[in-house]
């Protein structure tokens, strides 16, 4: 487990964190401003804090306390940034070599075979980064980071630079880097899809505050927090493929409840997350009867986040998990809605989009 903890002033910021990186990603989530490139920098080496520790085990990188402050190259870091940043006068093969370069004789490594065919960059090793689309590119500085072997991947917002074609084509990747390889990954983001689709822990900074952090379902799940806004509010729920039907719907299995989403491309058996925006849900007290909604999720009302405008935040324990939903405060007067009331969510099909939905993750582990 990777603990940082960090105490820095600039003029008019302060940062006050502390935040533990289990193995997974570990999201730092917040506003611009919010202090998560500042710790990025403490973790690699580019800005000394005022104080601070950062530390795994033994293996000590900053200890203001003990004067220790490893310089960047002693840190043993794989680096993502936004945009790939490889070295244009190489091919993608001397690219992923020069990672390895680095990496200290005895470190273990990950084999250059099982790194280019687990991000699928054989058919790129010759080309240079000129003749590489933006996808391919962070594909390929993922490989360089992992051949570094690196104690711990920063990845610092890498996937902002793409379009949303492109972020689809590589958050399967960063899945399979967070299933596959044991390292911990620090990992910036302002996007809500991302967070729900790659988090194992979530840390959300406040102006340079660590106000909330936990399991990914539980911080995404609590509508005191909602970092993004009501707006982009949205619960995970993880679910297993049970079916593809002919009718173009996949039938999942969330904790023994069924679930039916619009096709997804993942075979039966496999475990998926699936991001259920709050705005897709609505409420019923009783259950309803001839709706077309095709997931209808008994469940009981748990906190009520009233928010400054006419909307409301509901989180409703269901077997299946946590849902969040947004509803106006007229409703939540109508349906006399309070702490342990019986509901029902309903989820609307069709709104589910496949951006929304991603591999098993760390329930898989
Ligand atoms: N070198 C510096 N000198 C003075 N103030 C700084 C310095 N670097 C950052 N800050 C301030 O510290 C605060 C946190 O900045 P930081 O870049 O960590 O935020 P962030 O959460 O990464 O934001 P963004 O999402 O926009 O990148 C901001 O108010 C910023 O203006």
């Amino acid at each position: 487990m990777l603990e940082i903890t960090l105490r820095h002033a600039f003029p008019g910021f302060m940062l006050n964190a502390a935040i533990k990186a289990p193995p997974g990603v570990t999201v730092l989530f917040g506003r611009s401003g919010a202090g998560k490139t500042t710790i990025v920098n403490a973790v690699a080496g580019l800005l000394i804090p005022d104080e601070g520790r950062i530390a795994s085990g033994d293996w000590v990188l900053l200890d203001t306390g003990r004067g220790i402050r490893l310089r960047p190259y002693q840190r043993r870091l794989g680096y993502i940034f936004q945009e790939g940043r490889l070295f244009p006068h190489m091919t993608v093969r001397q690219n992923l070599g020069y990672g390895a370069w680095f990496a200290p004789k005895d470190a273990p490594r990950e084999k250059m075979d099982h790194v280019v065919d687990m991000l699928g960059i054989g058919p790129l090793l010759d080309r240079r980064p000129a003749a590489l689309s933006g996808g391919e590119k962070q594909r390929v500085a993922i490989g360089r980071a992992l051949l570094s072997a690196p104690r711990l991947i920063l990845a610092d917002e890498p996937l902002a630079a793409l379009d949303e074609e492109r972020k689809a084509e590589i958050l399967p990747y960063f899945e399979r880097l967070r299933d596959e390889v044991s390292i911990p990954i620090l990992y910036v983001s302002h996007s809500a899809t991302e967070v729900a689709r790659l988090a194992t822990t979530v840390a959300v900074l406040e102006s340079g505050q660590v106000v909330r952090q936990g399991q990914a379902a539980e911080v995404l799940g609590d509508p005191a927090v909602l970092p993004m806004g009501a707006r982009e509010a949205g619960a995970i729920l993880t679910a297993r493929v049970v079916a593809h039907h002919s009718d173009g719907l996949t039938e999942l299995d969330a904790k023994n409840v069924p679930l039916f989403l619009p096709h997804i491309d993942r075979k039966p058996g496999e475990m998926v997350r699936v991001r259920i925006a709050a705005h897709d849900v609505m409420l019923s007290r009783n259950r309803p009867e001839g709706l077309s909604a095709l997931n209808i999720l008994p469940g009981v009302a748990q906190e009520i986040h009233l928010g400054e405008g006419p909307g409301a935040i509901i989180a409703i324990e269901t077997q299946a998990g946590r849902l969040l939903a947004r509803i106006t405060r007229r409703s939540v007067q109508a349906l006399e809605l309070v702490p342990g009331a019986q509901v029902h969510a309903i989820i609307k099909t069709v709104s589910v989009a496949p951006s929304a939905i991603g591999g098993g993750g760390p329930e898989k582990r």
